[in-house]
């Protein structure tokens, strides 16, 4: 009786244990296969994060390698390879640019420091087309938020997203997307003179603008003004830009100092760099604008 007892406990304590180790061996291969499939989702997830969408032109840098190495500047890892920047058509824009032997003059300084005041005063008194780097780029950003894509660029949301954000950190924007618009601008304009009025803003947009348009500035017009004025100034411009926070300001200062001046630092080596003292009323300013302008008319005729 006994002995058949222990058999039987024998028997069953086998099965529970055989049991355990097959539901085991089971939750473990379920929960690898979870996981194995958790990590397929997570992985394809990323991938779709960094794809593109389908867009029109496809292009590499390093397929198509028309820049300096400046130009694969850390910035551009979003862009690059994505959007491109050189095709059949973009070449014939370089070469009809560069055909034309436009005047350009680079206006730098600080942000805040009245750029954008005074070209348009230069526009009025010298006929020169006005471009604005900064207001091309928020042109963009708000013709791609509402239609979601822009031919001409080939810029999608995402990137459109992406450039939004640079610019609400104080951020500059990768060079391609910046030329291509200055070049669009450039062409539709008609005129052979330009203000170009914020860029370039660092050595890649320097590099990358003359090695793709092959134009070199006639001179560069700095205007220098002290940080503390630049702030008050951005602090009450009040039109509505999100970049115009004490915050994006100073980081924008900072991206100044230690992008732009060496630019200006570049210009000034080869001679081209005017200087004009910012801090001076709108008026005063513009007289030792107009003389720079005058003289360099003079200098032409002569
Ligand atoms: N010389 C000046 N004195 C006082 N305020 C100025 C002067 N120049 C420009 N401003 C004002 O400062 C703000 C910034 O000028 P803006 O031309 O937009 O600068 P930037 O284009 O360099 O960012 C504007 O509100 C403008 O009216
Ligand atoms: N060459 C340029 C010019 C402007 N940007 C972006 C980054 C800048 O902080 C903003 C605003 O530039 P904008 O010249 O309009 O204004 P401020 O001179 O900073 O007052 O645009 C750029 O990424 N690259």
């Amino acid at each position: 009786m006994k002995f058949n007892y222990l058999i039987k406990k024998f028997f069953y304590l086998n099965i529970t244990l055989k049991n355990a180790i097959v539901q085991r061996a089971f939750n473990v291969l379920s929960l690898s296969k979870f996981r194995g499939r958790r990590q397929q989702v997570f992985k394809s997830q990323a991938i779709a994060r960094q794809s593109p969408p389908t867009r029109v032109h496809h292009f590499s840098l390093e397929r198509d390698p028309p820049f300096p190495p400046s130009f694969l500047h850390p910035n551009s890892f979003r862009l690059k390879g994505l959007m491109g920047t050189v095709d059949a058509a973009n070449k014939d824009v370089n070469v009809s640019l560069a055909d034309k032997k436009p005047t350009v003059v680079f206006v730098l300084g600080g942000p805040g420091s009245g750029k954008g005041t005074q070209c348009a005063n230069i526009v009025e008194h010298f006929h020169y087309t006005h471009l604005s780097a900064g207001d091309l780029l928020r042109a963009e950003i708000k013709s791609g938020s509402e239609n979601g894509y822009d031919i001409h660029t080939c810029l999608q949301k995402l990137d459109i997203t992406m450039i939004q954000n640079m610019i609400k950190e104080g951020k500059i924007v990768p060079s391609e997307v910046t030329i291509r618009l200055l070049q669009k601008a450039m062409l539709e304009s008609g005129n052979d003179k330009f203000l170009i009025d914020g860029f370039p803003r660092n050595e890649e947009n320097r590099a990358a603008f003359e090695a793709v348009t092959k134009i070199e500035p006639e001179f560069v017009l700095f205007f220098n003004c002290p940080e503390e004025e630049m702030e008050r100034r951005l602090l009450s411009r009040n039109q509505g830009r999100e970049d115009d926070n004490i915050e994006t300001i100073r980081k924008r200062f900072m991206v100044f100092l230690q992008s732009s001046l060496p630019v200006i630092e570049y210009y000034k080596a080869k001679g081209k760099v005017r200087e004009i003292d910012a801090a001076k009323p709108i008026e005063e300013v513009f007289e030792a604008v107009k003389v720079v302008f005058i003289r360099k008319d003079e200098q032409v005729t002569a």
